[in-house]
């Protein structure tokens, strides 16, 4: 039975105990003040009653009425003050000015929380998505990332505004009952069929503007993806005017996505306008039934009415803050499987031991499968300090998916890597990576100048500036930008679009040179580059050479000529390795290669 109230009750409540987690007792402090809030007001209306009765000279305790003015003439006497009309008054300014300090503090409390709130759930997921593992972002819905990342944060922090005032509005309603308990039991028991009249009807409201949330939600992370991807892509787009039909797609998204958040509007402007309707029927209905069946005369209920309306009205501002907070609740999901999401697939860096150098590292007997398609299949190989090694092989023959195993980006299914003797899963991924130098086949450029963009904006120190200069003389881009109007200050705008290709990957080659690395890993580093810049590149490699361990896929042979180990790749398997020369001899598919390439 214990048990399953609290099932029940964690059940009913988790949403609040989702608040919690991140607000903390704050929440409580919150409702408090909402609460101190209520009261005031409630207080301060009901005091009215009794004024009235002084003003009119009617002292008489008999009935409801009467019980107020002897609760209130106790409360004078406790004071020590006179009743009398003037005090009255004075307590009920006292009462309402204490509401309207009530009202400030919870509105500034709430902000002020709400926006820690806001800020908090910002963080958690940044962090939370820079510790996803590879292997999952990669296969992940770009457009929900990135939805959740942004807009979504804020539906959240709207759903839990909406949730408060659902709290503060019930503590209302729960007031006034209160004070008509004490008046008048009939009373409070019209409130409670009034708010469960109402509330018969807005449930038939709920589910409706519940599942039009969850279509918002999921039409915004459709459309985001869209965006992306007609950004990531803008130039083959528009080179091929695809970007017509492109923008159809995402128009029949945004349609689906604007017809859907129009039904929430007609829906909740329905339900705010059927408000009135429904509490002047019950507030009719009541007076009906006070005057007609309780005998009562209207002198006598009318203060009652002037209460229950305003308590009727709470329970209207009720159905409809729950209504708003129905309207979040797509994203208030969305949130909170986002966040298990991340919590699920969150990289386990179980790794104590720090590297500050990467002198060896050791393959042995490496399997990677994708689902039941196996990639890697038994790679054995030794990675020495300083020496440059390079794989080739057909498309798909798994070059990419080895060089993320080494850099430690996907987990084997069986095998061993030792780093300088030690397995890698004993070392910290964090001190591992920082050693790892890395240039991907979608060369990365920020939206930043070029200064901050080798130096991940570092401080423009004598210093920093000194080995800046070295980077880019090292990956042969100082004369592109010394020829630039503003040097390297110059800012890469739109993913680097206004460079060349050679241009961005020797950006991305001088970032990593800037760094101090052990190894520098090159995914066919040299594919965008016209033969100027490849003889270019080139030497900048074999100026590297020695110098740190150079791990590269190339599809042109020019840049691993020099190479001290060539890796053949076929299937996942390492079918001839030797350098070039060597190479030539074991391998026909290599010769012809070479012969292919002029070399
Ligand atoms: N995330 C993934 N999920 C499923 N299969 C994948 C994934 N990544 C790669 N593959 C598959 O694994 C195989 C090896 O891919 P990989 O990218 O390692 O090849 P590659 O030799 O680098 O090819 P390329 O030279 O074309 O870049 C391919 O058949 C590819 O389709």
């Amino acid at each position: 039975m214990l048990n399953k109230i609290k099932i029940f009750i964690v059940k009913k409540f988790d949403t609040l105990y989702y608040f919690y987690k991140y607000i903390g007792n704050k929440i409580f402090i919150l409702l408090v003040f909402n609460f101190l809030y209520v009261l005031m007001d409630g207080f301060g209306l009901t005091m009215f009653i009794p004024l009235l009765q002084i003003a009119d000279g009617n002292t008489n305790t008999e009935g409801a009425n009467g019980r107020l003015i002897e609760y209130t003439s106790a409360l004078f006497q406790f004071l020590h003050l006179p009743m009398n009309i003037i005090t009255m008054l004075l307590l009920i300014m006292l009462l309402f000015s204490l509401k309207a300090l009530f009202t400030y503090f919870t509105m500034a409390y709430q902000a002020v929380n709400l926006e820690t709130f806001v800020k908090k759930i910002r963080v958690q997921n940044t962090l939370g998505l820079s510790s996803l593992k590879f292997s999952e972002f990669v296969s992940s819905d770009i457009g929900r990332l990135q939805n959740t990342l942004t807009g979504e944060a804020n539906n959240v922090v709207n759903a839990c505004r909406s949730y408060i005032e659902t709290i503060k509005n019930a503590m209302v309603v729960f007031v006034y009952l209160g004070f008509a308990f004490f008046m008048d039991w009939k009373f409070s028991l019209l409130v409670v069929i009034g708010g469960v009249l109402s509330n018969l009807i807005y449930r038939f409201f709920y589910k409706h503007i519940e599942n039009l949330s969850r279509e918002n939600t999921k039409y915004a992370h459709e459309y985001s993806s869209l965006v992306i991807q007609s950004v990531n892509n803008f130039k083959y787009l528009k080179a091929t005017q695809r970007n017509e039909l492109f923008n159809c797609r995402m128009l029949s998204v945004l349609d689906l996505a604007i017809d859907n958040s129009i039904r929430g509007g007609k829906l909740l402007g329905l339900t705010t306008s059927i408000r009135e309707p429904i509490m002047i029927l019950v507030v009719c209905a009541v007076i009906g039934v006070q005057l007609l069946v309780f005998k009562s005369s209207l002198s006598a209920i009318l203060i009652i009415l002037v209460l229950f309306y305003r308590a009727m009205a709470y329970i209207m501002s009720l159905q409809i803050s729950w209504n708003t907070y129905l309207a979040s609740i797509g994203s208030m999901e969305n949130m909170r499987d986002f966040e298990k999401y991340l919590i699920q697939h969150k990289e386990i860096d179980t790794g104590i031991i720090n590297v500050e150098k990467i002198d060896e590292i050791q393959l042995s007997d490496l399997h990677l499968s994708y689902g039941d398609i196996q990639v890697i299949k038994g790679i054995d190989l030794k990675i020495v300090k300083n020496k440059s090694i390079a794989f080739i092989g057909e498309t798909g023959s798994g070059k990419t998916t080895l060089v993320n195993i080494i850099a430690a980006l996907l987990k084997v299914d069986q095998g061993a890597i030792l780093v300088n003797s030690i397995p890698l899963n004993e070392i910290s991924l964090q001190s591992y990576r920082s050693r790892i130098g890395y240039i991907s086949q979608d060369t990365t450029i920020f939206n930043a100048d070029i200064f901050d963009n080798v130096t991940f904006w570092a401080e423009r120190t004598a210093e920093n500036i000194e080995q800046f200069l070295n980077a880019i003389k090292l990956s042969s881009i100082d004369k592109f930008i010394n020829g630039l109007p503003n040097g390297y200050n110059e800012v890469l705008g739109n993913n680097g679009l206004n460079l060349s290709g050679g241009q961005k990957q020797r950006i991305s080659i001088a970032r990593e040179l800037y760094r101090d690395i052990d190894i520098l890993i090159m995914d066919e580093a040299t594919s965008a580059l016209d033969s100027q810049t490849e003889k270019e590149i080139k030497d900048s490699i074999e100026y590297l050479q020695g110098k740190v361990t150079i791990i590269s896929i190339a599809h042109r042979l020019s840049t691993v000529k020099n190479a001290d180990v060539i890796y053949l790749l076929e299937e996942g398997r390492i079918v001839a390795s030797g350098n070039f020369e060597s190479l030539k001899q074991k391998s026909n598919y290599f010769k012809n290669l070479t012969v292919l390439q002029g070399m």
